[in-house]
């Protein structure tokens, strides 16, 4: 029987003019051992609906060729299926694809899918929404919101909408936090929850983040006076944000975060902005409940 692997690609990821031509394919995957489908995706959260219609065309693999946002579209309905998510990395930061040492080189990633060795990891999620990568509650959330009023998805990007987001960012909210069993009220500049060690671009809040642990990294980072918000940015640049004191680091299974006034917490969900209908966040790990294609 022909092995049915199908590409979802997203044309807009990272540089953008993403393509991958039937011809390329059949390099790697000749007609009498493959049926192979090429998809486009033509508006946010078209990759989920093609991956649904992907698994009900009988696909054995479906590949994200994208960013992090197009693998949580196409992972998202694939979870606690059979059906092995393969991934092209052709985002602006590919966090997850980096973490699992998936190249960005299109041979040596095609050679990955066709070599069909899987593994199960974790993923999560945030109020029954899933992700893959990581999620956050505060300051990269808003970071993210202005970054996808942009047209251009690059690092130089992020680093604009950074700078014009702690210009403007008031975060003042007192938040109750459940997790490990214990309570507290916090006022957080960011409460990043990871399953990868990286976010994209090399960078890292999380470097000893396994997608195969059954936990998520949790950062709190409480709200700090400009120079301080300032120590922190340069020790994040290079790997050292565990030596601020100020900034925690647990492993968890679940997490509640609940605003104090009821408010709906902004938050951001591999690299997307998020806004959840409700104040009261749920994050939680399901362990292994994903197969990806791996070297
Ligand atoms: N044709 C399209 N036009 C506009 N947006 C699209 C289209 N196809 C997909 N999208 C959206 O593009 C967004 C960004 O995709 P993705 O995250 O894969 O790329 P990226 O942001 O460049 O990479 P990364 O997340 O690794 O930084 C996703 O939210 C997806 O829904």
């Amino acid at each position: 029987m022909k092995t049915n692997i199908h590409f979802i690609v997203n044309p807009i990821a990272g540089k953008g003019k993403n393509e991958l031509s039937e011809a390329l394919l059949e390099t790697y995957f000749p007609k009498d051992e493959y049926s192979v489908s090429i998809k486009k995706t033509e508006f946010v959260l078209h990759a989920t609906s093609l991956t649904k219609a992907s698994i009900d065309e009988g696909a054995q693999i479906i590949v994200a060729c994208g960013g992090d946002g197009t693998i949580n579209e196409v992972a998202s309905s694939l979870v606690s299926t059979s059906v092995i998510l393969g991934i092209l990395p052709m985002g602006s930061g590919n966090g997850l694809a980096s973490n699992l040492k998936i190249p960005k080189n299109l041979n040596k990633a095609l050679n990955i899918i066709k070599s069909q060795n899987a593994i199960a990891i974790d993923t999560g999620t945030l109020n029954g929404e899933p992700f893959f990568s990581n999620t956050g509650v505060g300051f990269d959330a808003h970071v993210i919101s202005d970054f996808e009023e942009n047209t251009t998805r690059q690092l130089f990007s992020y680093v604009k909408s950074t700078l014009r987001t702690l210009k403007n960012y008031h975060y003042k909210n007192i938040v109750e936090l459940k997790y490990n069993g214990t309570t507290e009220l916090i006022s957080p500049f960011l409460l990043f929850v990871s399953n990868s060690n990286e976010m994209g671009y090399k960078m890292s809040l999380t470097p000893r983040a396994s997608l195969q642990d059954g936990l998520l990294d949790l950062v709190i980072v409480p709200e700090l006076s400009h120079f301080k918000l300032f120590i922190f940015a340069i020790l994040f640049l290079f790997k050292k944000q565990h030596w601020m004191k100020e900034v925690r680091f647990e492993q968890i299974t679940s997490l509640e975060i609940k605003s104090q006034d009821n408010r709906i917490l902004k938050t951001q969900k591999d690299g997307e902005f998020f806004v959840p209908k409700e104040p009261r966040i749920e994050i939680a790990i399901h362990p292994k409940s994903l197969n990806v294609c791996v070297q």
